[in-house]
């Protein structure tokens, strides 16, 4: 339910534990490194488009250097280790900048701050009790920008870069109104840095603009910014609504300030933005104070934060403490929780899914987090916004979620967003608790909870149009009948016209609105070509494997795999609808022959047996398969085939064929294909690069072979 964006969860691979590495694999998993981040760093800094998120990109390096402090020796001379940022975008002239744009480190625990704080002492010989004070401000999310003024006049404004050389952006910059044209009263010499960033309502109406044109959408503030400043056409950015916050400077011909706050103050007094949450805090426990004050404030702020920047106040100190080879020693970024973040509920909407589900969805005030845009984020079901999970034990200390309150969402990998806890201190007076429905949005159908079930389901069945339409697009969906150009919108459209109620009507399409395909055309989105092309794809489908047949019809707990392993043991669609006929009592041999299918268990076989036995959808099945040729399914040749009855397990690459045509192949032997090894795995089909599964199947005494002795045991080499 995250907004699209395309960003993953970024290379998965089996790994290793850093100590228990060789030399050798060392070696080879920093040369790997080294390929993911400099192609995800391009990616991020100079396409603005991330292909990855930045927790997989942060896991990524911590584990470089990592592997770099047990192995030193090991150290690429372009390790991700020494780096910032990403060289500059051919097309832009280069800057080279005469103070170096650097990174921050980063603290993510209270602990780390207090390390931060142990370090500076003992690097400037400072004892514990000596004051030392630091600023606290936010860390704008955006991108960092230096603006040269000669003379109070601006001269040139570059991008980062890679810390050494950047973009000249001159003329983009000059087109944002919180970036002055020219200072009075400022040193003869003045490089200014700061962030330059969008606001989240301005980032919602670029994306909205940008969808209009069908033009290319950010994944987040922090890409829209970047990539509305970084054009080559300076009118473009003119057009991005970008904002921008001073905290820092370059070359400087006068000292600004003898502090940082002091510096900051001089800023301001020469017209910049500066960001008003920063203060003066007199040691660590004041640090965190401030850090847990802006992490609350965060999602009214308006714009992206990802975390505090501390920095030590005093000037004199900051120039003993100088650089490392990346980050300044006086200096740190406290980051938040990349799976976490506060913001308001706004509504609860109920969505009816393909089996009558009733699906809670918060709608909430856009978030970031975890570099996506988060709007939508699922409640799970009534017992869970009382405050109980699905045993009926009390969660979130029994708090219950209301509409207007203040949410935690939480976002991690590729989990759908989820409101994890609620902030009762903000709740507003006399909000009354939520109701869940007890009838069905959509139809007005009861809804009703069966005992021991968790969701309440709308009876409606097939008079509910959530669920006729929910049970349509799947039964169209890519792993269904897949038919090119009827997809999810499109059968969303021809249901409200009322056009096609069930799959049958799929089929009559043509026949009842063919001749008129002006009827078609005269629609928004189709023209005479599309149609006929429509047509032709459906035309396409009317052969159809009884796996995907059976999947299509959406019955409840009857997947991908449970249907392809259906078929394969009924073999043709006629033989299965017998078996079904047989099995409509629940008992008898039927039945038993069903529940004898492995990896068909009770619940799965009574929803199949019921689906059929139940007039309507019975009905709705035997009318759309008149217009069908089911293909038989291929029965398992289990006869001599060696790995029968046995589960495999494959890790690594694979060199000869793809690992879906490998498991393809091994279940069509008879053979079951797990993900994991386990003590019921019978045989490791190993390639290079695998790891803790070939471990592990070596502690288990479990046989492993390569691709080769795969090939070799099948017949196929
Ligand atoms: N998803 C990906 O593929 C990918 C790739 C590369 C980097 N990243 C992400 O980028 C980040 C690393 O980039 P980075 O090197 O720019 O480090 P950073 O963003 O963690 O910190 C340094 C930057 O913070 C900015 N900043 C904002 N407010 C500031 C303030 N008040 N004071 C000082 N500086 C402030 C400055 O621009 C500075 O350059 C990480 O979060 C990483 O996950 C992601
Ligand atoms: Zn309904």
């Amino acid at each position: 339910m995250a907004a699209a964006s395309g960003i993953s969860e970024g290379p998965m691979t089996d790994k290793l534990a850093v100590e228990d590495l060789t030399e050798s694999e060392a070696q080879a998993e920093l040369g790997r490194l080294a390929a993911l981040l400099a192609a995800a760093n391009r990616a991020y800094h100079t396409e603005d488009a991330p292909e990855i998120t930045d927790a997989a990109y942060d896991a990524l390096k911590a584990r470089n250097a990592a592997i770099e402090a047990r192995f030193p020796e090991l150290k690429r001379d372009d390790s991700a280790s020494d780096q910032v940022g990403a060289a500059p975008l051919d097309g832009f002239a280069k800057v080279a900048h005469s103070i170096r744009m650097l990174s921050l480190g980063n603290a993510f625990e209270p602990e780390d701050v207090a390390e931060f704080d142990s370090r500076i002492r003992r690097y400037l010989g400072l004892p514990d009790d000596a004051p030392l004070a630091y600023t606290a401000e936010p860390k704008i999310d955006g991108l960092s920008l230096s603006l040269r003024y000669v003379q109070g006049r601006l001269v040139q404004a570059a991008t980062r870069g890679d810390g050494e050389v950047g973009e000249n952006v001159t003329a983009n910059a000059r087109t944002i109104t919180d970036i002055p044209e020219s200072l009075t009263g400022a040193p003869e010499i003045l490089e200014v840095r700061g962030e330059v960033y969008m606001s989240h309502a301005d980032f919602a109406a670029l994306n909205a603009r940008q969808a209009e044109k069908s033009d290319k959408q950010f994944a987040n503030p922090r890409n829209a910014a970047a990539g509305s400043l970084r054009q080559l056409d300076a009118k473009i950015t003119a057009a991005r609504p970008l904002l921008f916050f001073a905290y820092s400077w370059g070359e400087v011909s006068a000292p600004l300030a003898e502090t940082q706050m002091g510096a900051i103050a001089r800023l301001k007094a020469l017209g910049f933005q500066t960001n008003p949450l920063t203060v003066l805090c007199d040691g660590v426990e004041a640090l965190l104070e401030h850090y847990a004050r802006i992490e609350q404030a965060r999602a009214t702020l308006g714009y992206d934060i990802d975390g505090v920047v501390y920095k030590v106040d005093d000037l004199g100190l900051q120039a003993r403490l100088g650089f490392r080879s990346t980050t300044p020693r006086w200096a740190i970024a406290h980051k938040f929780p990349a799976e976490l973040a506060w913001t308001r509920l706004e509504a609860i909407d109920i969505q009816v899914g393909r089996t009558g589900a009733l699906s809670p969805v918060a709608r909430l005030t856009p978030v970031t987090v975890g570099g996506v845009v988060v709007s939508n984020a699922t409640l799970h079901n009534e017992d869970y916004i009382a405050g109980r999970d699905s045993k009926g034990e009390v969660i979130r200390g029994g708090k219950d979620i209301r509409v207007g309150d203040w949410v935690q969402v939480y976002r991690a990998g590729d989990v759908i967003p989820k409101v994890a806890d609620v902030d009762l201190s903000k709740r507003a007076e006399g909000v009354a608790p939520y109701v869940f429905p007890a009838t069905c949005p959509e139809c007005g159908s009861d809804a009703v909870r069966e005992e021991g079930d968790a969701v309440r389901r709308c009876v409606g069945g097939l008079i509910c149009p959530a669920q006729a339409v929910e049970k349509l697009k799947h039964f169209v969906s890519r792993a269904a009948f897949d038919i090119e150009g009827l997809g999810a919108k499109q059968v969303e459209q021809f249901y409200r016209y009322g056009w096609i109620k069930e799959p049958a009507d799929i089929f009559t399409l043509q026949e009842r609105y063919g001749s008129g395909l002006q009827q078609l055309k005269n629609r928004e989105g189709w023209g005479e070509k599309s149609a006929k092309n429509l047509f032709e794809a459906i035309e396409e489908k009317r052969k159809i494997p009884f796996g995907r047949l059976l999947f299509a019809l959406g019955i409840r707990h009857v997947g991908e795999q449970a249907s392809t392993l259906i078929a394969r043991n009924y073999g043709t669609w006629d033989d299965f609808i017998a078996a079904m006929d047989g099995a409509k009592d629940y008992e008898g041999p039927e039945w038993e022959r069903l529940l004898g299918i492995d990896g068909v268990g009770t619940v799965m076989a009574r929803a199949l047996v019921g689906a059929f036995a139940e007039p309507h959808e019975r009905g709705s099945i035997d009318r759309l398969t008149e217009y069908l040729t089911v293909q038989e399914a291929a029965r398992p040749r289990t006869d001599g085939s060696p790995v029968a009855g046995k589960t495999v397990v494959f890790t690594g690459s694979l060199e000869k064929m793809t690992r879906a045509e490998a498991k393809a192949r091994a279940e069509g032997l008879g053979a079951k294909v797990a993900g994991s090894v386990s003590a019921k795995t019978d045989l490791l089909v190993a390639g290079p690069g695998a790891g803790s599964k070939a471990k592990k199947a070596q502690d288990l005494g479990i046989e492993t072979i390569d691709e080769d002795g795969w090939l070799t045991l099948i017949g196929d080499a």
